[in-house]
């Protein structure tokens, strides 16, 4: 199984990203984002940063990039992509997702374990998860306030698309809780929480975050 993680010009935590997906058991594949070769990868990782100095809008540079044409051509056909928290800023601003993520509501850029509540869990990255399950991993933005018009929230709360939600607390206003949400196949999942700082007792707060990165495996062999 190979997993392509995109680095852009200000991503931060692509490294870490390529760690919890070797971690998990998969080959980590470095993509850059100026080129437009996926390498042949089964699945994508957009990682956590500041791409393009979060100018404009976080996210909203970076979703231009040649290399995001070929990841939303393959992601529309059915290749699982995760979005974590500048990735998740990034599908949104691709259109592979509903909604927008801006400014936390306090102005603050939050660092904190956060516990998460997984709401689906048959999506590609949350299937090692049971549903209702409750993780702890660190969440650390400056715009991850998670919106929608209320009508598109009643449907991704009548459909299912709901992947993640804040337990225990709210760190940044998002409507409704919602920490992650997940496109109607359940392969494009984006999260503003970040799993790959907590896949190793060592440097995180729990493990409880290599279930996003192993449940892929199982995600791409059953396609
Ligand atoms: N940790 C991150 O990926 C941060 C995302 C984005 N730069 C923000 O501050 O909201």
């Amino acid at each position: 199984m190979r997993i392509g993680v995109v680095t852009f010009p200000g991503s931060l935590d692509d490294v870490d990203a390529a760690r919890a997906v070797r971690l998990a058991g998969a080959e980590a594949v470095a993509l850059w984002h100026a080129d437009h070769d996926l390498r042949g990868v089964d699945a994508v990782v957009l990682p956590g940063g500041f791409s393009y100095g979060d100018y404009l809008r976080a996210g909203a540079i970076a979703a231009r990039a040649p290399m995001m044409a070929d990841v939303v051509d393959r992601a529309r056909r059915g290749m699982p992509v995760l979005g974590i928290c500048n990735g998740f800023q990034v599908l949104c601003e691709a259109g592979l997702l509903p909604g927008a993520l801006t400014r936390n509501g306090h102005l603050h850029f939050r660092n904190r374990d956060q516990a998460l509540r997984v709401e689906r869990a048959d999506t590609a990255w949350t299937n090692a998860y049971e549903p209702g399950q409750e993780v702890v991993v660190p969440v650390k933005n400056g715009e991850g306030r998670y919106v929608a018009a209320p009508a598109d929230l009643d449907r991704l709360e009548g459909e299912g698309l709901v992947a993640v939600r804040y337990a225990g607390g709210n760190p940044n206003g998002s409507l409704r809780d919602i920490a992650g949400v997940s496109s109607a196949d359940g392969r494009v999942v984006g999260l503003m929480p970040h799993p790959e700082h907590a896949v190793e007792d060592l440097t995180g707060p729990s493990t409880d975050g290599l279930g996003f990165f192993t449940s892929v495996l199982t995600a791409v062999v059953a396609a």
